[in-house]
């Protein structure tokens, strides 16, 4: 999945040793914040804030769109070389900006999304464009390549509001729930949240969780709303559920049961699963026409969550196939043996994947993969991984990918080592955000 746009933002002071009292982080800008700067906004960057320039330096804008001159205002600045700002003015509109759905949403207010000021066809041109330019810069692919050129990141099924069936609320210390603010620990209340389902907002939303640091929530595919409470250092403490037509809640059952490529799955209740409602299922439906699994292949499927991609393969592999997922996550590999029990030739490998593991992995297998699908987190697989990979000579290597510049360098260290970007697709799972995630196809070059 994509980093949550609903986590905190991570403390930049960690590493350095205890000190007592309440430290401020070295500066190293050049004390700009509060000033405002007039400035035409250029192209949006990996992160969703536009890049512009002032007096020599690079203001990194948000609330912006690619074109617009607005006035931005100086919100950060601990770098000689960028600062950063908010639009809090706009002098010359771009013909994507429209007005925010959320009330929450804007300068200085909530940070969980980036692009409420955008129109939806506008957010998929900025995601497809984000894409492309990291495939380019950091890919070394050429952009006039045609699978690069005609990316076109695809909505989802049901509009870009009301899509989030998982999300973390953090609670203040007054016990009320809320978002964070952009790059800050300050939690600003919220009554509710439209880009979550209805259910899942007003279960956490507009009440109050005394002595809670955060409140998870997660609605599956029955409609039943599952809460957990976490305590200040992010440790669960309790956990509900209230089913659809029920009126109180209830103790949860271990795992959830999502749907997706037509049938039910079981996820652990902190289990991985894709975070809008429709995601898992177009995931499937791209992976499965990618891949092109044939009876009697091998295939992996690493970084396997629930099993998800392996046993939606597995079918396809027949009886005489073999599909094994190797997942790190030993609640994960749990959840995936029950949802491949009844497909004989799928298989569950715990551990991590590495160059080393998957080099063991490999000569167990004693031969070579014909289909590799990889699902990494954020971080990528790595060179590493990537070259052992191509090593194999696999038909067809199908990469999910949920940041695009770890899908970038990832699609380096393959063409280095002799695979091509031979198809990709772009998929909004989660509008409203700057975050994309992609399917991309690599096949041995010549
Ligand atoms: C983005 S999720 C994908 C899950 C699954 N493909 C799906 O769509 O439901 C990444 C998964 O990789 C697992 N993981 C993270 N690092 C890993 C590693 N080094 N080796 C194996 N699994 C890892 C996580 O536990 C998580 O389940």
């Amino acid at each position: 999945m994509g980093e949550d746009p609903a986590a905190p933002h991570r403390s930049q002071a960690r590493g350095r040793p205890l000190q007592r009292g309440r430290q401020t982080r070295p500066e190293r800008g050049l004390g700009w914040v509060g000033r405002e700067l007039t400035v035409t906004v250029g192209p949006v960057a990996h992160g969703g804030h536009c890049v512009a320039r002032a007096e020599g330096r690079v203001v990194f804008v948000r609330h912006a769109l690619p074109g617009e001159r607005v006035v931005a205002r100086v919100t950060e600045d601990r770098q000689p070389g960028y600062c950063r700002a908010d639009a809090v003015e706009v002098l010359e509109a771009a013909p994507d900006r429209v007005e925010r759905p959320c009330p929450y949403s804007g300068p200085g207010r909530c940070g969980g999304c980036d692009w409420q000021h955008v129109s939806h066809e506008g957010q998929l041109r900025l995601k497809a464009g984000v894409v492309r330019e990291q495939l380019t810069r950091l890919g070394g692919l050429d952009a006039a390549d045609p699978v690069v050129r005609d990316l076109a990141v695809e909505p989802l099924p049901g509009g870009p509001l009301r899509w989030r069936s998982r999300a973390r609320f953090a609670v203040g210390r007054d016990g009320v729930p809320g978002l964070r603010r952009h790059r800050s620990h300050d939690v600003v209340p919220l009554e509710d949240c439209p880009i979550t389902v209805e259910s899942a907002a007003r279960a956490v939303l507009g009440r109050r969780w005394p002595g809670a640091g955060a409140v998870d929530v997660a609605v599956d595919s029955a409609g039943a709303v599952t809460t957990t409470r976490l305590d200040r250092r992010g440790v669960p403490t309790s956990t509900r559920v209230l089913r659809p037509g029920a009126d109180v809640p209830a103790e949860p059952a271990r795992r959830a049961g999502r749907r997706a490529g037509g049938r039910d799955w079981e996820v652990e209740g902190t289990g991985f699963w894709q975070v809008h409602e429709s995601a898992a299922d177009a995931l499937v439906d791209a992976v499965s026409a990618s891949t092109g699994v044939r009876a009697g292949d091998t295939v992996l499927d690493l970084y396997a969550g629930a099993g998800l991609f392996g046993g939606a393969l597995a079918p396809a592999a027949g009886e005489t196939g073999r599909v094994v997922c190797v997942e790190a996550d030993a609640e994960a590999c749990a959840a995936a043996e029950a949802n491949l029990a009844r497909l004989p030739q799928a298989e569950v490998w715990q551990g991590e994947v590495d160059a080393e593991g998957l080099t063991g992995l490999l000569e167990e297998l004693g031969g070579t993969p014909d289909v590799v699908v990889l699902d990494p987190p954020r971080a990528g697989a790595g060179p590493a991984v990537c070259r052992v990979l191509a090593g194999t000579r696999a038909r067809a290597v199908v990469y999910v990918a949920c940041d695009p510049a770890s899908l970038g360098r990832d699609a380096a260290a393959f063409a280095a080592a002799g695979y091509r970007l031979a198809g990709l697709r772009g998929f909004d799972a989660f509008p409203m955000t700057a975050h994309v995630e992609c399917v991309a196809l690599f096949t041995p070059s010549g």
